[in-house]
């Protein structure tokens, strides 16, 4: 078996080598090579667009597909996998994805072709749970805006907030994505003594501290609305202008899921007219975000640019987690696993 990585400037090819010692044993011919993108705008930008626009509608330069094209299994983590690609390496059988998402390969093609794909589903949950709690602290405490006012020689100890600043202790957290970074914030807050609600239409076994209701009721009995949720057709602006109208004034959005979740005008708005008491914002419809953005001026908006799932924790552990998801694959007793987003 020809095991190819390609690393990205996420997932640098030196990771994806550490990775590879689980598929060592297998006996696998091992290598990697690296995605050259011209700099990190350009990663950023297809990784927003892949999940808007599909992955065919990038195409990975020639130069790479010659160095992947005796591939058996290839391994990467944005680098788009669209048909091209699929038929460029003739003995393909399996994709390892190191995400959780899936959104950069052409699934369809993939399944048409027999060919595996395996993903690295809470490969950051840690990461992104970790800080969206410091998020969410960060915004209801003016812990960023006074670091940032301070640094500027402004005592300031009051802001927009004023009357809107909580205690976590007694609060509810609604949570909207109840899968592996949902629950991981879940079991952050419930230790802060929060009350937990959820929405989430596919989930099931959840703990029994996670109590569930409609989209709707979470929104309107939430003091922080965290988002979770995978970006699909169906969430796609799920938080509009009329459920933000639910939200309670005190309450805070955070969201480090995916900015197509909530239609970005109408949380301006709210934001802009007090309707909320604030916002905590790791993703944006434009990454990186433009000069003069107007959601990152408001008083009541703390940003940090797409940096949730980023630990090098995170970055170490993905290629040995997909290892192991794909082990039964190396020594021949492979289930399909063909992902299907929902
Ligand atoms: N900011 C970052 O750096 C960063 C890093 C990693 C992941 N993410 C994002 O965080 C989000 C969660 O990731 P995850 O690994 O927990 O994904 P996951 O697939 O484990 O969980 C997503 C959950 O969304 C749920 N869902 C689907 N449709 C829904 C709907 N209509 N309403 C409510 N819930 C719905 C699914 O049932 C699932 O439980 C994703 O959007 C992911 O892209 C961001
Ligand atoms: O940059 C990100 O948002 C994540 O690393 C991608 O997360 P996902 O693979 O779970 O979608």
């Amino acid at each position: 078996m020809k095991v190819i990585g390609i690393g990205d400037l996420l997932i640098p090819s030196q990771y994806i080598e550490k990775g590879f010692s689980i598929f060592r044993d297998s006996g696998a011919e091992l290598s990697v090579v690296d995605w050259q993108l011209k700099n990190q705008e350009e990663l950023q930008n297809i990784n927003l667009q892949i999940e808007q626009y599909g992955s065919e509608a990038y195409s990975v330069q020639d130069e790479l597909l010659e160095q992947i094209k005796y591939a058996d299994i290839l391994i990467t983590q944005f680098c788009p996998i669209n048909k091209k690609v699929m038929d460029a390496c003739a003995n393909l059988k399996a994709i390892g994805i190191l995400r959780g998402g899936c959104e950069n390969v052409n699934l369809e093609a993939a399944y048409e072709k027999n060919i595996l794909v395996y993903n690295t589903p809470g490969r950051n949950s840690s990461a992104v749970a970790d800080f969206t709690v410091g998020m969410l602290i960060a915004e209801c405490r003016n812990i960023a805006r006074s670091h940032a006012n301070l640094k500027e020689d402004k005592w300031v100890r009051e802001y927009t907030n004023k009357e809107y600043i909580p205690d976590l202790e007694g609060r509810t957290a609604g949570i909207i994505g109840l899968g592996t970074i949902g629950r991981k914030v879940a079991k952050r807050l419930q230790a802060f003594g929060m009350k937990i609600l959820g929405y989430d239409p596919f989930s099931t076994e959840l703990p029994e501290y996670i109590k569930t209701d409609s989209l709707e009721n979470t929104v309107r009995n939430a003091d922080f609305l965290l988002l979770h949720s995978r970006m699909t057709a169906d969430t796609k602006h799920m938080i509009n202008a009329e459920i933000l109208k639910l939200m309670k004034p005190a309450a805070y959005l955070i969201n480090t899921a995916r900015s197509g979740l909530v239609d970005e005008k109408a949380l301006y708005e709210v934001l802009d007219k007090r309707k909320i008491a604030g916002a905590a914002l790791d993703v944006f419809d434009e990454e990186p975000l433009p000069c003069g953005y107007a959601l990152a001026a408001l008083p009541n908006v703390t940003i940090t640019p797409h940096l949730a799932g980023s630990t090098t924790d995170a970055f170490l552990h993905s290629p040995y987690l997909l290892a192991q998801e794909m082990a039964p694959f190396l020594s021949g007793d492979a289930t399909s696993k063909y992902i299907i987003n929902k």
